[in-house]
C-alpha cells in the first residue's frame, strides 16, 4: 500500500523492552503498531530493547498494520544503533521524537539513506515521521514537516510540550490549542499527516472520547494511543454515518457521469461536485470500508 493511501487513525505505543506486549501487538487491529525505543525504556536496557524489537519484526506477523519505531532522541548516544538496526529490519516508519528542525530530519534522513544502502533496502523504502515536543517544534513545524519527502506525518506529543511550555495538561485541553492547529497547518501545507497526542488517563473513557471528538472535528488523522482499549473509541468516533456513505457514493456516481460527459464538475441535487467534494467522498469510502460498513461492491451493509 501506498504511503499516503494509508488510514492512520490510531498509532499504539509498545513498550521495546516488553516481550509480552511486543509479542500480541498485531493482535488488537490498530492501524500502526508503534515500538518504542526512547522514554518507554529505561537507560540501562536500550540494547536489549532494540535487539527485541529488532527479532520481533524478522518473527512475527504483523498483518497489516504498518509498522513504526520511535528511535532514541538526536542527542542521545543510541540514535545510530537504532536507525542501522531498524532499517536493516526493514521497518516502514521511523518516528524520531523530540524534532525542533528541519535539520535534525536533515540529519536522520542521511543516516537513514545510509543505512539502507548498507543493508540492501531501496533507498527511498524507509520513511519518516516527527514527534514535535516542545515551543521551538511548534514553531518551525512546517519547516520540520516539509524536510523530506520521506515524511509521511507529524505529531503532537504534549506530555514533553506542556513540560517545555511550563504547564501541565488540563481536561480540556485548552493548553494546546495552538500547538494542535499550529501541527495541523503545518501538516496539511505539507501534505502529510497529523497526529494528535496520546490521552495518559485510561480510567477517563469519557473524556477520551471527548478529546477525539474535537480532534477528529478539528481534522487530525488520527491520535497516538497506550493502550488497546483506546482503538476502538477512536475507530467508532472517525466511523462515517450512513448518510455520510450514502452521499459519498452518489458523489462518486455524479462524478463518473460527469467524466462520461467530459466534464470535472456536475450539480448533484443541487449541489456542485468538484474536485475536493470527490476526495472528500473518497475518504469516507475509505473510512467505511475499515469499519466493514460497505462490501466489496461499495454497498452500505446495514448494522
Ligand atoms: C499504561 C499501561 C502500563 C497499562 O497497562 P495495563 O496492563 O494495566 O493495561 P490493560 O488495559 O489492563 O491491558 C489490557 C491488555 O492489553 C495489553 N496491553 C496494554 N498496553 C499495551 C500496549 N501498549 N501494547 C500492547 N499491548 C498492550 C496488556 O498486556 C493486557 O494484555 P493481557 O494481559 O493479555 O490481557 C500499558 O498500556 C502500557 O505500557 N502502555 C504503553 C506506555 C508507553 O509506551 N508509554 C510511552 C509513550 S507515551 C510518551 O512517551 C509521552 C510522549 O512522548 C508521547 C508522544 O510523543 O506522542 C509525549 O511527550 O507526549
Ligand atoms: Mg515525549
Amino acid at each position: 500500500m501506498a504511503a499516503d493511501e494509508r488510514l492512520r487513525r490510531t498509532m499504539m505505543f509498545v513498550p521495546g523492552n516488553n516481550p509480552g506486549l511486543i509479542k500480541d501487538a498485531g493482535i488488537f487491529g490498530v492501524d500502526s503498531i508503534m515500538f518504542d525505543l526512547e522514554d518507554a525504556v529505561n537507560m540501562n536496557e536500550k540494547d536489549s530493547a532494540r535487539y527485541l524489537v529488532y527479532e520481533a519484526l524478522q518473527t512475527f506477523d504483523y498483518g497489516n498494520a504498518e509498522l513504526v519505531v520511535r528511535i532514541n532522541g538526536l542527542d542521545t548516544p543510541f540514535y545510530e544503533n537504532d536507525i542501522k538496526a531498524m532499517v536493516k529490519a526493514g521497518i516502514d516508519v521511523i518516528r524520531l521524537p523530540k524534532t525542533e528542525s528541519a535539520d535534525m530530519v536533515h540529519e536522520l534522513e542521511n543516516l537513514v539513506e545510509a543505512a539502507e544502502k548498507e543493508f540492501g533496502r531501496e533507498v527511498g523504502s524507509t520513511h519518516l515521521m516527527a514527534a514535535i515536543e516542545s515551543a521551538m517544534g511548534v514553531v518551525n513545524a512546517y519547516e520540520i514537516a516539509s524536510a523530506s519527502d520521506r515524511m509521511i506525518g507529524i505529531a503532537l506529543s504534549a506530555e514533553d510540550y506542556t513540560t517545555d511550555m511550563k504547564t501541565h495538561r488540563y481536561p480540556d485541553g485548552r493548553e494546546l490549542s495552538y500547538a494542535r492547529n499550529a501541527i495541523l497547518h503545518a501538516a496539511r501545507a505539507a501534505k502529510i499527516a497529523a497526529f494528535d497526542t496520546v490521552f495518559t488517563n485510561l480510567d477517563d473513557e469519557e473524556g477520551f472520547i471527548r478529546e477525539t471528538e474535537y480532534i477528529h472535528q478539528l481534522g487530525f488523522d488520527g491520535k497516538s494511543l497506550i493502550n488497546p482499549r483506546q482503538i476502538a473509541p477512536v475507530n467508532k468516533v472517525y466511523q462515517p454515518t450512513q448518510k455520510e456513505i450514502i452521499n459519498a457514493q452518489n458523489v462518486m456516481a455524479a462524478i463518473e457521469e460527469a467524466k462520461r460527459k467530459g466534464s470535472g464538475v456536475i450539480a448533484m441535487n443541487g449541489q456542485m461536485v468538484d474536485r475536493p467534494v470527490v476526495l472528500r467522498a473518497e475518504r469516507v469510502m475509505m473510512l467505511a470500508k475499515a469499519n466493514n460498513l460497505i462490501d466489496a461492491e461499495g454497498n452500505y451493509i446495514e448494522e
